[in-house]
C-alpha cells in the first residue's frame, strides 16, 4: 500500500449548505479512481479542493511525496477549461509547462511530445480560437500531463467528446495510468468500467459507497455467466435442465458465478449444447450499480 493522496474528513460548507461533507479516502499509486455521482453531488467541488483552487472548510488533504509546490506533482483538467483564443496551442502549452515548474530547457521538447501524444502534433501553430470542442478537450488534457505529474485530477475528461474521441482519450488515460495515479469524475459509465480500479460514489456531498470496482460489483450483483441461444425456447430448455440457479431472459440465460464454476458450466453446456451461440462471463454493469447506489435509502 503506497497512497499518493490521503484525504480525511474533507468538507466544503457554503452558507448553510454542505456541498462536500466529510469525505475520507486514499488513492494508491498507479491506480485509476472514478468519482461518480448525480449532478450536484459534489464531484467538481471535491476535485477543485484537491487541485488547490478552492479552500476546504475542514478536513485534510495530504499529497505524499509532494514538495513545497504540489503543482509539480498534480495535473488538473477542469470541467470547462478556458483558453485564450488568440494563443497558439504551443504558446498555451509552454505557458502551462512553465507554471507547472518545468525548466526552460525541457519545456519545448515536453510540449511537442505531449501535443503529439494527445493527437495535436500538427496543431501546435494553430490559434485556439479555431479549435473544435474535441481539440480543446485534448489540449486541456495535454496541459494537465505536460510535466508528467504523479497525480492526475480530471473533471469530466470525456463528456464533451464524440464516441470516437472518448475512446481515444480513454486509451490515452489507460496508457498514462501505467505510470500515473488518476482520479477522474465522469457520467460516462460505460467508459469508466474499462479503466477503473476504485470507485467513489457521492450523493449530496457524502460518500455513499466506495471501494475496489470488483468488490462493489460483488456487493451489488456479483458476477456470473451469460449463455446466449439461437432462440428463446432453447434458452428456456437449458435453464430448465440446469441443476443450478439459471434465469432465462429472452434468448439469454444468466447463471450466478457463486453456484457453479466455468468448468462445470462448460461440461454441462457440452451435453446440452442445442441452440447455444455464445458463452461468456457477465458482471453487473456500472450503470446498474449507479442506479442501485443512488437510490439507496
Ligand atoms: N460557490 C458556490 N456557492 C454555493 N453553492 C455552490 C457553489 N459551488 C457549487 N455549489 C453547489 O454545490 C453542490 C455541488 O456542486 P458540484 O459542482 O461540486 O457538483 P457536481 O457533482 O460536480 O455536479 P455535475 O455532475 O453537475 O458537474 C451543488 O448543489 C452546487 O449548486
Amino acid at each position: 500500500m503506497n497512497p499518493v493522496l490521503e484525504v480525511s474528513g474533507l468538507t466544503k460548507q457554503y452558507d448553510g449548505f454542505r456541498a462536500v461533507d466529510g469525505l475520507t479516502f486514499a488513492l494508491e499509486e498507479h491506480t485509476a479512481t472514478a468519482l461518480i455521482g448525480p449532478n450536484g453531488s459534489g464531484k467538481t467541488t471535491t476535485l477543485s479542493m484537491l487541485a488547490g483552487l478552492l479552500r476546504q472548510s475542514s478536513g485534510t488533504i495530504r499529497f505524499n511525496g509532494a514538495g513545497n509546490d504540489p503543482r509539480s506533482t498534480i495535473g488538473f483538467l477542469p470541467q470547462y477549461p478556458n483558453f485564450f483564443p488568440w494563443m497558439t496551442a504551443m504558446e498555451y502549452m509552454e505557458l502551462a509547462a512553465g507554471l507547472s515548474g518545468l525548466g526552460s530547457r525541457e519545456v519545448r521538447t515536453a510540449c511537442e511530445k505531449t501535443l503529439g501524444f494527445v493527437g495535436l502534433g500538427s496543431a501546435g501553430k494553430k490559434r485556439l480560437g479555431g479549435f473544435s470542442g474535441g481539440m480543446k478537450q485534448r489540449l486541456g488534457l495535454a496541459q494537465a500531463i505536460v510535466h508528467r505529474p504523479a497525480l492526475l485530477l480530471l473533471d469530466e475528461p470525456v463528456s464533451a467528446l464524440d464516441p470516437a474521441g472518448r475512446r481515444e482519450v480513454m486509451e490515452m488515460l489507460k496508457e498514462l495510468g501505467e505510470s500515473t495515479t488518476i482520479l477522474y469524475s465522469t457520467h460516462i459509465l460505460n467508459d469508466a468500467e474499462e479503466m477503473t480500479d476504485q470507485l467513489l460514489f457521492l450523493r449530496n456531498g457524502q460518500m455513499i459507497e466506495q471501494g475496489p470496482l470488483h468488490e462493489v460489483r460483488k456487493k451489488y450483483g456479483g458476477s456470473g455467466y451469460r449463455v446466449l441461444f439461437a432462440d428463446r425456447k432453447a434458452a428456456e430448455r437449458f435453464a430448465g435442465a440446469a441443476p443450478w440457479d439459471a434465469n432465462a431472459d429472452g434468448q439469454a440465460v444468466t447463471i450466478s458465478g457463486e453456484s457453479v464454476s466455468m468448468e462445470e458450466l462448460l461440461r454441462f453446456a457440452a451435453e446440452h449444447s442445442q441452440g447455444i451461440t455464445d458463452i461468456g462471463r457477465a458482471s453487473i454493469r456500472l450503470e446498474d450499480i449507479f442506479m442501485k447506489v443512488v437510490e439507496k435509502p
